[in-house]
Order: C-alpha cells, then structure tokens, then sequence
C-alpha cells in the first residue's frame, strides 16, 4: 500500500474528510491504520490519524506524510469504525469522535524517546543505533541508519518502548532488575575462577547460583550493601543481566484489598443472572435492564457475571456515574478482581490515566471500571458491558462529540456479540419504556438482599408548617426526628435538592408555581427584565404582584443554598458537629473521600449535602435521611424535571436504614401531591412510569418523540437571530408533516461569554433524513463560521436544556 487515508486534527466542519498522503518508502512496511501521522497541511504539519490504507488515490500531486508518530496502532479496528459511527450519529467532527476516545497524553504531539529495556539480545543494528545509550530522540530514527520495522519489532518483543514526553517524563516509571545470564553450571564455574579478592563478586554469584529468578536491582544492592559498579562488571562478563520493566503508578497502590468471594445467590439474583449468563456463554448480544431496589444486589450480579466473562478469557467494561466512582465502589472490584481491574475517571493525573488506559491496551487487565469515556476502552474481545445506575444524566456528554455512553455501549455490545447490562433502581422513562416493549430483556429485583424493609417515607407539607409559624428551613418533624437520633449517637444525612441555575417563582402560601399555559413546566424568572419565561416555547408574562390562585403577596423567587442551610442549622442545634458537602467543600482532590471518611468515622453527626450525597454511599449508622426541598428540581424548566425528582428521592432513600438500625426518611415540601413525590414515598416505579408515560405523551416528548437542539451564537445579537430565523424556516421547508420546530428562541442562557444563544428545537417520531438536512442546512453557513466566528452547535439526544 502506498496511499494513506488520514483524518487531519484541524477541527473545522469544511475539512471533516479524509485525506489522501503518499506514504515513503521508509514507513511503507510499518504503517497500519490506527497509528497517528504528522502530516504537511496547507503551510503547517499538523497531527492525524491513519483510518485506511490504499494503492491508489482520485487526487493527483499527493504530499508525502512527515512522520510515523505510533509504531503499534493505538486505534483498533473497531474503533476506527465506532469513531466513524459516532461521529455521523452525533454530527460531529471525525477528528472529535477519535480525540473522545483517547487519553490525553495522546492527543497532542508530545516529544517522544526510544528507551532500551533489555541489556543484551538487541541485533547490531539496534545496538548501534543505541550505541551505548538507553534513551534516543524518536527523530534519530529518521536519519535511516535503522529500519523502522526492525524498531517495531524490538517493540513487540518488549526489547524497546516507546516513551512520551508530558513533563519530564511522568508517563512511565521502571523498575530494574538483575538476573543469571547463564545456567548455575556456568555460574558455578565461573564463581571457581573467581580471584579470592572479589569477595563481593562471589557473594553475588553464590546468591544468583542459589535463586536463579529475577530480582529488583536495588533490593540486591541494599541486601549485599554493594555498589552499582561490582554489579556491572559481572555484567560486563556476561554472568548477570539486567533489565528495565515498566511499573504502572497505581492510583490504589496504597489501599489493602480484602478479597472476596462469590455470595450464593437470593432466588431473584438467581433468575436475573439466568438469561446473562446464557448470552455470554452463547456470545450473543442482547441489551438487559435490570430493575432493581436500592440493596438488592444488582452490584454482586455484575460481579459473577464479570468472573464469567474472566474465565472464557473475555474483558469487561463497568461503568458508573462519576460521582458515585468513590473508594467504596472501585473497592467492590477490586476486592473481587484484584489487580485484573483498571480504573478510569477524572481524578486521576494526566500519567495515571495514560497508564491505566495502556494496561487496557496491552491485555494487561480483563476488566474497566470507569465514567462515560471508559465505554471506548480498547479492548477486542469484550463479553460483557455494564452501565450501573443507567438513568444518569452524567452518561450524556455535553460537549463535542454529544453522545450517550448507553449507545455506544449497545453499538460496541453488537459487535462484539455480547451483551449490555444496564442497571438502576429506578431506570429512565426511555429505558424502562423499551424493556417494557420488548426491545430489552427486563429483570427485576424486587427486594433487598437482607430482606430489609424500605425505609418509611415521611412527607411533610411545608405550607402547613408556614400557618403554624414555624418560617425556618425545618419542619418540626424533622427536628425533632434529628434530635432524637443524635442523642441515641446515631447520624443523618440531609439532602439539598438543587440543581442548575434558574429560579422560579413559588407562592408560599399555597405552594403554586407559576407554568406555562402551553407546556407544563415551570417559567423561569428573568430578572434584567422581571417577567417569567416558557424556555420551551418563548412564552412571557410579567412577574405577579399577586398569586393568581390565592392572592396571597408571599411570592418568593426559589434557590436556596448548602451554607445559607448550614447556618440556619447551627443556629438552629448550636452543638451538633456538621458537615458540609457540595462543589464549594470537593474542589480540592481527595476532599469528598475525607469528607465521606470522616463521616464513616462518626466524626460528624449531620452530613449536609448536594445530589452528590446521594449515590451508592452506605453508612451503617445513618438511620435520618432528610430531603429539606423536594420539590426544588421539580420546577426547573426541563420536561425530565418529575422523573429526576422521583429518582433522586428514590436513590437518597435507598441511604437509610441499610444494616440493622431501621431507617426513616422525611421529605419537605411545598407540593406533597405531587405524583413523582407521593410515589417515591411508596417506592412505587411502576405509577410512577404509567403517569409519566401519560404526561410525556400528552405534552409530545421523549420517549414518545425525539428531540434535536440546534443552538446557534453570535457576538451580534441581530446575526444570531437571523441565522436561527433562516435555519429554522429551512427545517419547515423540508421536514415531515408531524414534525415541529419549535422556536428560534433564545437559549435559557442567552448570552454566554458574550455571545448571543438562540435555539431551535427539532420534536419529531420519524425523520430518517434528519441528519443529512441539518448538515446541508449547516454547510450553507460555512463561511459566516469560518470568517465571521458563527457558532451551530447540534445535539441529536438533548439533556441539558437549561
Ligand atoms: N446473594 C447475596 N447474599 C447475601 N448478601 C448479598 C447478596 N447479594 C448482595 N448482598 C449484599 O447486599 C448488600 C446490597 O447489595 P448491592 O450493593 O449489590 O445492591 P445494589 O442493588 O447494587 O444496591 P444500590 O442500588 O443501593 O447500589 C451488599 O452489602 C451486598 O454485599
Ligand atoms: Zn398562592
Ligand atoms: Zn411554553
């Protein structure tokens, strides 16, 4: 092959193809697709990925490729083919579905060395390009005193390896280590001829004649109190070798693991493993939703049906929220799978996440544990993937390329014919409505592996603790509930329940909350101009003076926060030891572990907290689970607002009364008759998903239709009105008769960074041409982006509509 086909890192829409490069002679028996390139690019290099290989070319007056940056591919052939996929899915930019799927110490062009790990057994070629010397500069490799397949192969064999430059060399660390180059015979005769001087010399030898394995250069240094010079110059007479080998930092190297054993099963465990099992073993690929309460042992089903996938020799990928990637949950892995386990997320330096990825790489572990990018790890024979806690919102990626991590998961599942188990108590309406269907094998846990009882759920009305006049963030029940259990030396979580940016407007002696006529949901309030706002459909009115239902003056504009509460509580219980958890008490790395730790410790009787106390943590003592706003997150503008409600209440619940303590949760709100909170208070999902279901039909949304946001912005407010206007009038032109466009409206942020934000929003059931149109509708503004710094932006699976 002499042609190579090559997406280029310049990430622009008018160059999102690939292109064609004459490859030299001296890369042509090395080069594989997957490897990354430096390529001649109008007047620059710039960095890009080989996708394909080719004998021929359409273009005539081909450049010549610079640089072979890789010499093993670090894209496998199937996710060449997924980065393709999810960039046509997700009409994104070729070159950003690749950079998603990499760590990042491989996405710029770092500096790179050759290093030699062995001290023998490299041919002359080798050895003279070495010449003497354990790291090279890559670039000497151009000079052609070395060919480049001869490299490769040393690399393959583990002679040499290849190293990146990110700070002083952080990416790899080694450990030394020394063994016999020749049989104990030889050593013994050798050690015979020895002069009686070299007492340490003999020492060494007689040591090595007695333990012929590998063992650490520096442990034989500090045993024999010798130096390095003693040990080389038996190197240099060919009696002892030594060699370098990579040791990974390991995040965990510190923390002791328990092992554990499989747990027999409950019957309900057994049922719902049956059928995975089946589709392992029969490598068949089919999507399973286990629905399963808080406690009822989804996380051991994952376990066994991981140790199958390790006994046929097979990998696995386990995904779970970020926030709930805590030592609590990577311990349960670990514990199980020891060091067979890598761990991917953000906590980890640019180097430990390089060096976890590359374990993956080179079949080093058989399991990934990891947030939304691990789902790309790049394994070949995948037998099983795992998406714990499904529902969350975290698995949508909010910038280029927007995918979900449930769709590349399935996408990745088909392919390697195996199946895709996603997991959660309480599963997304769009989830659960096609396992309902029949398009998901739907398994259900319906109890607690300890045959606990749920927690009671308390709900409070808040309006009727205004007319008692108590006015402070707590209701009598809940204090005095608080109260009680501190002094028994038990402890309570307190929930927050806030999330975004908006307020909205609330009587608070009614509990009425200001919607509009034509969608549903909570109007925001827009302070620059004091009127509320439909964020869905533009809809406007002033803010009242009055409520409309009770003409009561005690409006209040909501949004209340963690330290306003934590003040109000040490006023409030002066003696109680808090703590405070939220983005402002976590932002220092290692901080939420303290917290939790400290916490776990009882050194604290309240643990006061954001949706991020609400996952997967498990304290035996914790009996109080408090929600002080139910309803906070009920009233944001997003048609998802009830169902996150119902499944945060759901999940927090799912904290108390775990172990033997009976438990007891007590929700505050201003609108107890809310279906999403009277139904989390009976942990009834199955109401739940038959009213929402209802109002998702009536109002048009997902899973019923779907939805595509086309965000458009401009410094000029006029220009970014104009583009959506145009943009939107295109779409009517060419879509089907029952799909809507709704807008151009101004984003709900309308102005970020200075830019003007106007959307419009695609509600459609069936537009196979979708994607096609909005990127010929794109193309036609590609100059005004090139030269005019337009942004459109397009999401085919929106989340964030805030
Ligand atoms: N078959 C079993 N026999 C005994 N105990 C079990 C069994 N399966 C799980 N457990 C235990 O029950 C508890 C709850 O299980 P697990 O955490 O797996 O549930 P989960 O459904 O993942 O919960 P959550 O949704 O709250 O994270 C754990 O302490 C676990 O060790
Ligand atoms: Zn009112
Ligand atoms: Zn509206």
């Amino acid at each position: 092959m002499t042609i190579a086909n090559v997406i280029v890192d310049v990430p622009a829409s008018s160059i999102n193809q690939t292109f064609d490069y004459t490859i030299p002679e001296r890369f042509r028996d090395i080069l594989q697709p997957g490897m990354r390139v430096i390529v001649p690019f109008g007047p620059r290099k710039v960095m890009g990925y080989v996708v394909s290989l080719a004998d021929e070319s359409s273009f005539d007056k081909l450049k010549e490729l610079a640089d072979v940056l890789d010499l093993t591919p670090i894209l496998t052939p199937e996710l060449l083919d997924l980065g393709k996929w999810l960039a046509e899915e997700t009409l994104s930019l070729y070159i950003t579905a690749y950079q998603a799927m990499l760590p990042q110490v491989l996405k710029a062009n770092y500096k790179k060395e050759l290093e030699r790990l062995r001290q023998d057994s490299l041919s002359s070629e080798l050895e003279a390009f070495f010449a003497g010397r354990d790291f090279v500069p890559y670039e000497e490799l151009d000079n052609g005193h070395v060919r480049f397949s001869k490299v490769q192969k040393a690399i393959q064999d583990g002679d040499i390896t290849v190293h990146y430059l990110v700070k002083s060399r952080v990416t790899k660390k080694y450990v030394t280590y020394l063994e016999p180059a020749r049989e104990p015979h030889l050593l013994e005769e050798a050690l015979q001829d020895m002069s009686d001087r070299a007492k340490k010399q003999q020492q060494l030898l007689t040591f090595f004649i007695e333990q012929p394995q590998e063992i650490k250069l520096k442990t034989v240094m500090k045993k024999f109190n010798t130096t390095r010079a003693t040990i080389n110059t038996l190197i240099s007479k060919g009696l002892l070798r030594s060699f370098r080998q990579e040791v990974y930092r390991n995040p965990y190297a510190q923390t002791q693991f328990d092992r554990t054993e499989p747990l027999e099963l409950t019957s309900e465990q057994h049922e719902a493993i049956k059928p995975v099992l089946h589709r392992i073993r029969d490598h068949a690929h089919e999507v399973f939703l286990l629905h399963g309460v808080t406690g009822s042992g989804k996380t051991e089903i994952y376990l066994q049906t991981i140790q199958e996938v390790i006994d046929r020799g097979e990998e696995a990928i386990v995904l779970v929220p970020e926030i709930s990637l805590t030592p609590q949950m990577v311990n349960r892995f670990k514990a199980r799978f020891g060091s067979n386990v890598a761990v991917l997320h953000s906590g980890l330096s640019q180097g430990e996440k390089y060096d976890e990825w590359r374990r993956v790489q080179q079949n080093e572990v058989q399991v990934v544990v990891g947030a939304r990018s691990a789902v790309f790890a790049p394994f070949e024979n995948l037998g099983i993937i795992i998406i714990d806690e499904e529902h969350e919102t975290s698995y949508k990626q909010e910038d280029q390329p927007r995918y979900h991590a449930r769709d590349v998961a399935i996408h990745r599942g088909d392919y390697h014919h195996c199946p895709v188990v996603l997991g959660s108590a309480t599963p997304a309406l769009e989830s659960y409505a096609r396992a309902h269907k029949g398009v998901y094998n739907l398994q259900t846990l319906s109890k607690r592996t300890n045959d606990k009882a749920m927690p009671d759920v308390h709900v409070v009305d808040m309006r009727e603790e205004l007319h008692a006049g108590n006015r402070t963030m707590f209701s009598r029940h809940l204090k005095e509930s608080m109260e009680q259990r501190i002094s028994r030396g038990e402890q309570v979580v307190l929930l927050l329940n806030r999330r975004g940016y908006s307020t909205f407007v609330m009587c608070r002696e009614c509990g009425h909350v200001r919607e509009c006529p034509h969608c549903d949901i909570a109007l925001t309030f827009h302070k620059h101009s004091n009127q509320l706002r439909c964020h869905y459909c533009s809809y406007e009115e002033p803010v009242p003076m009055y409520c409309p239902m009770c003409s009561s003056d005690l409006i209040r504009f909501f949004g209340t926060g963690t330290q306003r509460i934590e003040e109000a509580l040490t006023q409030l219980m002066p003696e109680v030891r808090l703590l405070r958890m939220d983005v402002d008490t976590t932002q220092r790395k290692g901080a939420h572990e303290k917290l939790l730790n400290q916490f776990a410790n009882q050194e604290a009787d309240i643990l006061l907290g954001t949706q991020m106390i609400a996952k997967g943590l498990d304290f035996e003592n914790v009996t109080l689970v408090g929600v002080l706003t139910a309803d906070s997150m009920l009233n944001l503008p997003d048609f998802r607002a009830s169902e996150k409600t119902f499944q945060l209440l759901t999940q927090v619940s799912g904290r108390a009364g775990r172990h033997d303590l009976p438990g007891e949760v007590i929700v505050q709100t201003y609108t107890p008759d809310h279906y999403s909170i009277e139904l989390a208070s009976r942990y009834d999902y199955w109401q739940f998903y038959q009213q929402e279901m209802k109002m998702r039909k009536r109002f048009q949304y997902p899973p019923y239709m779907f939805l595509s946001l086309v965000t458009i912005s401009h410094e000029n407010h006029v220009t970014a009105i104009q583009t959506a206007q145009q943009i939107a009038k295109q779409l009517w032109k060419y879509v089907r008769q029952d799909t809507v466009i709704l807008g151009p409206t101004p984003s709900p942020i309308a102005r970020v960074k200075d830019r003007y934000r106007y959307q419009c929003m695609i509600k459609y059931k069936h537009e196979p041409e979708l994607r096609a149109l909005i990127n010929k509708i794109i193309r036609q503004f590609a100059d005004d982006m090139r030269k005019r710094d337009l942004q459109i932006s397009v999401d085919m699976q929106p989340y964030q509509l805030m």
